[in-house]
């Protein structure tokens, strides 16, 4: 949906004691892969725990706009009855993605190697994020883009007649990226290759495989060469998506800031391309442990207990961690706030192109609340005050970016004055439940 209407004024007050446990909604990268593969499946795939946040919700509507049927029964289960690879239609109106990065980029992917022509916009956010890092490799496989300058949306996309596979090295890493190269490959005869030089989150090789897809990775010391073979015909599903790590993170971080907390976040996904988080809050010192490891769907998954953890101490966070807690560096910055000494983050530049420049929306809202950050155009330091030191007491921007605005929320937490953000709108593309999830833990955290 582009734009949120009248902004949501939000702010969050100093707590004690979160407890109880979190259920945390679905995975939002699984769950655009969900509809976008089960869309292009030959028959009926059904979707459990799907995240019916804004982002995937409009990611449903793209995918119905181009043939696809989707409905959702009043448990939440979500039937998608594809329409086989190469077998999109032409969508009759612009397609809205809304806030996605995600969306759009899959969406442009899978559709550019069929003969349709589509246009797509987005929010005032989404209409500033770059588009030529799809559309450049999307005009090898014979696919045509027309948009703003500067390759911005509003972007039209025409498909190519006679797709040619395409061999390809991302060069930024960018789960995003090779996800739009490979979906393009569906349609390609023969193999598409995509190389990626930084492991980025996998869930489309796994998903891909999955639905019937020959697809195989190789590890080599150049990076990891993924090779799929077109025009497969891809064999109906029964997804339960597991729960997003990067929601998990925001009531996590909160207890471990919080005085007095301990709180259980059942069933996390671990994969190692996304858990990178929560290694670094364990060098942190922070009091998280995984309880109940176990294998689901493919995946590791744990139960994680986050305990109050008064003597966190600032680390230094390599650049090859990067990828695997992207999402993740605006509230481990919180969290840095309220270490002993600095915490570094390097290899971080993809961060000033997504909803919002993180780098620079941290570093102001950081510094309005009394905290020092430095930054670069690839790395951001912040200097740890220790628990009970922080000011607080700003209103911090949130730029139309979920992350930014959660983030600036579960600082309120700590800090010895409330801290709000302008606006909390934007919460409900990625975690709908954020609010009442983190009041129900304890947090004090109110619409003004
Ligand atoms: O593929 C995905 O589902 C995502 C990839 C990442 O973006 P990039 O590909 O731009 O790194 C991440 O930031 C985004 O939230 C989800
Ligand atoms: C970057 C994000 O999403 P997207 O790129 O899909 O807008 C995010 O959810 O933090």
């Amino acid at each position: 949906m582009s734009g949120h209407g009248t902004p949501i004024r939000m702010s969050s007050h100093a707590s004690t004691g979160l407890s109880g446990e979190a259920a945390i909604p679905g995975d939002k990268s699984i769950s655009h892969r969900a509809l976008i593969l089960g869309a292009l499946a030959v028959g009926e795939t059904t979707v459990t725990g799907l995240l019916e946040g804004e982002d995937v919700l409009d990611t449903a509507k793209a995918m119905r706009a181009m043939g696809a049927e989707i409905t959702r029964d009043e448990d939440g289960t979500w039937h998608i009855h594809g329409v086989g690879t190469g077998g999109f239609a032409e969508p009759e109106q612009v397609i809205d993605c809304g806030n996605s990065g995600t969306g759009v980029r899959l969406i442009m992917g899978a559709m550019a190697s069929s003969p349709i022509t589509a246009t797509f916009t987005g929010d005032a956010s989404l209409n500033k994020r770059p588009m030529a890092r799809v559309t450049d490799p999307l005009a090898l496989f014979g696919a045509q883009a027309v948009g703003r300058s500067g390759g911005r949306l509003p972007m039209t996309i025409v498909g190519a007649r006679d797709p040619l596979p395409v061999r390809y090295e991302v060069p930024v890493p960018s789960a995003q990226v090779k996800s739009a190269v490979l979906l393009a490959g569906l349609n390609a005869p023969g193999e598409t290759v995509v190389i990626e030089r930084e492991a980025t989150r996998d869930h489309s090789e796994r998903m891909l495989a999955g639905f019937g897809a020959t697809i195989s990775t190789d590890v080599t010391n150049e990076g990891r060469i993924i090779t799929l073979q077109g025009q497969p015909e891809l064999k109906p599903q029964s997804i339960a998506v597991p729960r997003d790590p990067s929601s998990a993170a925001f009531p996590v971080c909160a207890a471990l800031i919080t005085e007095g907390s301990d709180i259980l976040v059942p069933n996390i996904g671990l994969n190692p391309t996304r858990a990178g988080l929560f290694t670094t809050l364990r060098e942190m010192g922070a009091d998280l442990t995984y309880e109940n490891q176990r294998e689901e769907g493919g995946e590791p998954v744990a139960d994680l207990r986050a305990r109050f953890s008064p003597n966190l101490k600032g680390i230094s966070v390599p650049p090859d961690r990067a990828a695997s807690m992207i999402d993740e560096y605006p509230v481990l910055s919180v969290v840095a706030a309220f270490a002993e000494g600095k915490t570094e983050m390097h290899g971080v530049k993809e961060l000033r192109v997504k909803e919002s420049d993180r780098i620079d929306a941290m570093a102001t809202g950081l510094r309005a609340c009394g905290v020092t950050v430095d930054e670069g155009e690839d790395w951001l330091t912040v200097t740890g005050l220790g628990h009970g030191n922080v000011p607080g007491g700003a209103t911090c921007a949130s730029h139309l970016d979920h992350r930014i605005a959660m983030s600036f929320l579960v600082l309120g937490l700590a800090t010895q004055k409330p801290v709000a953000v302008d606006d909390g709108g934007p919460i409900a593309t990625s975690f709908p439940v954020f609010e009442p999830l983190m009041k129900a833990l304890g947090a004090n955290i109110r619409r003004d």
